[in-house]
């Protein structure tokens, strides 16, 4: 039996295992300190029975004196039954609070962790939280906090540092948003109290105006870094340094470090926050392992506390966080690394890159709910699936890391708004993003690990309702169908059993995968050499016209891709493809290299 790790409450549990304790009460009761409440459970019974000893004692007090002695016998009873029904209701709360963590699935870790709460009007009595951000916590229509909710915020109000993981789309944004508010108070000329950093730019400006709601009537200053370029004069040692919370992607904060002198102090900050914490803890190109390192240093006061939210565990960010974080709180809520029960998964057949279009056809003709997010590996298969789809008259766009900051903001707007209905995207998208009610998920390319389908099928079945993911397999991704099947398997889906039962791919080979993507055949339902034959045509016909002039010919392969110049081709162009006209006009060596452009 390990003491040390016991509290003094499970101490005496085992202490007293198998003693019998007599039951002490007053000499003489009182009528109405009698009889005990058999019908109420225990808790009630030992409340009822403290509230009519407390009764009984004050009527000790008009009871007749009897000798000393006795009176301090009865003294010391009393004080002793005092003592074990308080230990017997500490017992009691304890395992109330340990049936509610059960049933919400709340597992927890770490010392004299806060009990979790019901009701966001709890907060008012037992935090202190003002009326006001519990009015705009119910204004969003959160009526009942969600279990990461319940135990996330109770901890950062006592000003616990925090590691959570809990399923994607269970509310973690206000989890971590609600205790930092109420921590900063009211507006001060610090400079930044609180620094929020996500990996995308989409997903910070989704916090942004998330917090902004819950800051409502708070006057505290929410930023959100747009320009770099002006940030010195912004935000730097000579600016008014009256803003409060910083919400930012790492790059764009770690840029303003870096200038001599830095364009931001993070000296004031007393809340670091970082979500989806093992994706900024990765290291490597998609990592933010180095950005993140800086961030921390910088944010140097002793103050500091630090709180890591995501969907997804990471053994690395664990061991880090029980190293470095003093007294870390670890929440996990439901079962690591599992896919949100409300989606209905289903894995897809599809052969080879031919079948995948063919299937989201059929897809699309047997009925798909709407708004849809389908998932490609790349940015330039997200492009080639987008041209592809173009024409076959459904509301669709695509958002990648080419196109211009503008027109993913447009892009992602207009989906918002259900103006698009199908959305190509890479996994750019895949973390956090919140669109409410996207119906479907489609898996194009088969997700590089399991914690990327994870994150990508959880756009759908979000704050409670259900969605559907479907996941397009081809020959070539068997191997890593099982790490999948397992998930799926894990939250409830039918999986057929070989799919279990594949040989697990070696560590390396899964790592490797996690990094670069497997080469795939252009996404494309024209054969290439009919390609080839159209291109061939359009030359021979250009060629003709020259030479009638008396020009020389074009080459049969130009050097450049070209492109059309006609206006309406150059706005479709500008919006789709993120290429400057003007800037193509000159690249082209010749006009008949245009020309076949404009033919193309
Ligand atoms: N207590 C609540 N009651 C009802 N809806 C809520 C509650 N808290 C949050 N939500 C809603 O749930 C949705 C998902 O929340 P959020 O984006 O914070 O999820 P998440 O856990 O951060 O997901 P992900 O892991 O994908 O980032 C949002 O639309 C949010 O408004």
């Amino acid at each position: 039996m390990n003491l040390l790790s016991m509290d003094c409450e499970e101490i005496f549990q085992k202490l007293a295992c198998g003693a019998k304790f007599r039951r002490l009460g007053p000499k003489n009761p009182k009528k109405d300190c009698q009889s005990p409440d058999y019908g109420a459970p225990a808790g009630k019974i030992r409340k009822v029975r403290q509230v009519k000893d407390e009764n009984c004692r004050g009527n000790d007090e008009t009871r007749p004196l009897s000798d000393d002695s006795d009176v301090e016998k009865d003294h010391a009873e009393e004080k002793s039954i005092t003592y074990k029904d308080t230990l017997a209701d500490k017992s009691n709360k304890k395992d109330m609070v340990d049936h509610l963590r059960k049933s919400m699935k709340i597992s927890t870790a770490g010392q004299s962790v806060p009990k979790p709460f019901e009701s966001f009007e709890e907060l008012i009595s037992d935090y202190n939280i003002s009326r006001k951000l519990v009015q705009n916590i119910l204004n969003f229509g959160f009526t009942k906090p969600t279990p990461v909710q319940m135990q996330a915020i109770p901890c950062m109000l006592q000003g616990r540092q925090v590691l959570a993981c809990a399923p994607t789309g269970s509310g973690k944004t206000a989890a971590f948003l609600i205790p930092v508010i109420h921590a900063l108070g009211g507006p001060k000329k610090q400079g930044f109290r609180a620094v929020i950093v996500s990996p995308t730019r989409e997903l910070a400006k989704q916090t942004f105006r998330e917090c902004i709601r819950l800051c409502e009537g708070s006057n505290l200053r929410t930023h959100i870094i747009s320009k770099v370029g002006n940030a010195s004069e912004k935000y730097g040692p000579n600016s008014s340094q009256k803003f409060d919370i910083l919400i930012t992607t790492p790059n764009r904060l770690v840029y303003m470090l870096e200038q001599d002198p830095p364009a931001v102090s993070l000296k004031s900050v007393e809340w670091l926050i970082v979500d989806e914490a093992d994706k900024l803890f990765e290291v490597g190109p998609r990592g933010f392992r180095d950005q993140l390192a800086a961030i921390y240093v910088a944010c140097d006061s002793d103050s500091v506390k630090r709180a890591m939210f995501s969907a997804t565990y990471s053994t690395h960010v664990a061991k880090w966080c029980r190293r470095n974080l003093k007294k870390v709180i670890s929440v996990t809520v439901g079962h690591r690394n599992t896919a949100a029960e409300d989606v209905q998964q289903d894995l897809l057949f599809v052969g080879n890159e031919e079948g995948k279009l063919i299937a989201i056809r059929n897809l699309v003709k047997q009925g798909l709910a709407s708004p849809v997010l389908v998932f490609v590996q790349s940015k330039e298969r997200a492009q080639e699936l987008f041209e592809e789809l173009l024409y076959d008259g459904l509301n669709i766009d695509v958002i990648h890391a080419d196109r211009t900051q503008l027109q993913r903001d447009n892009t992602v707007r207009a989906f918002r708004e259900g103006k698009i209905w199908i959305l190509i995207c890479t996994e750019l998208m895949g973390r956090g993003i919140d669109f409410k009610g996207v119906n479907t998920v489609i898996n194009y390319d088969f997700p590089l690990s399991a914690v990327s389908y994870i994150h990508r099928i959880g756009r759908t079945g979000r704050a409670g309702r259900t969605g559907r993911a479907v996941t397009f397999f081809t020959t070539e991704d068997t191997p890593h169908l099982r790490s999948i099947a397992t998930v799926m398997k894990d939250s409830g889906c039918d999986v057929p059993e070989y799919m279990l039962k594949l040989k697990r791919p070696k560590k390396t080979d899964r790592q490797k995968l996690e990094y670069i993507a497997p080469e795939r055949k252009k996404i494309s339902t024209v054969p290439s050499y009919e390609k080839f034959k159209l291109h061939k045509e359009k030359v021979k016909k250009i060629n003709r016209r020259l030479r009638k002039k008396g020009k020389r010919g074009i080459s049969m392969m130009p050097e450049k891709k070209v492109i059309h110049q006609s206006g309406l081709a150059k706005k479709y162009y500008s919006k789709h493809y993120n290429i400057n006209t003007k800037k193509h006009k000159k690249s082209c060596k010749t006009e008949e290299e245009s020309m076949l452009a404009v033919e193309d």
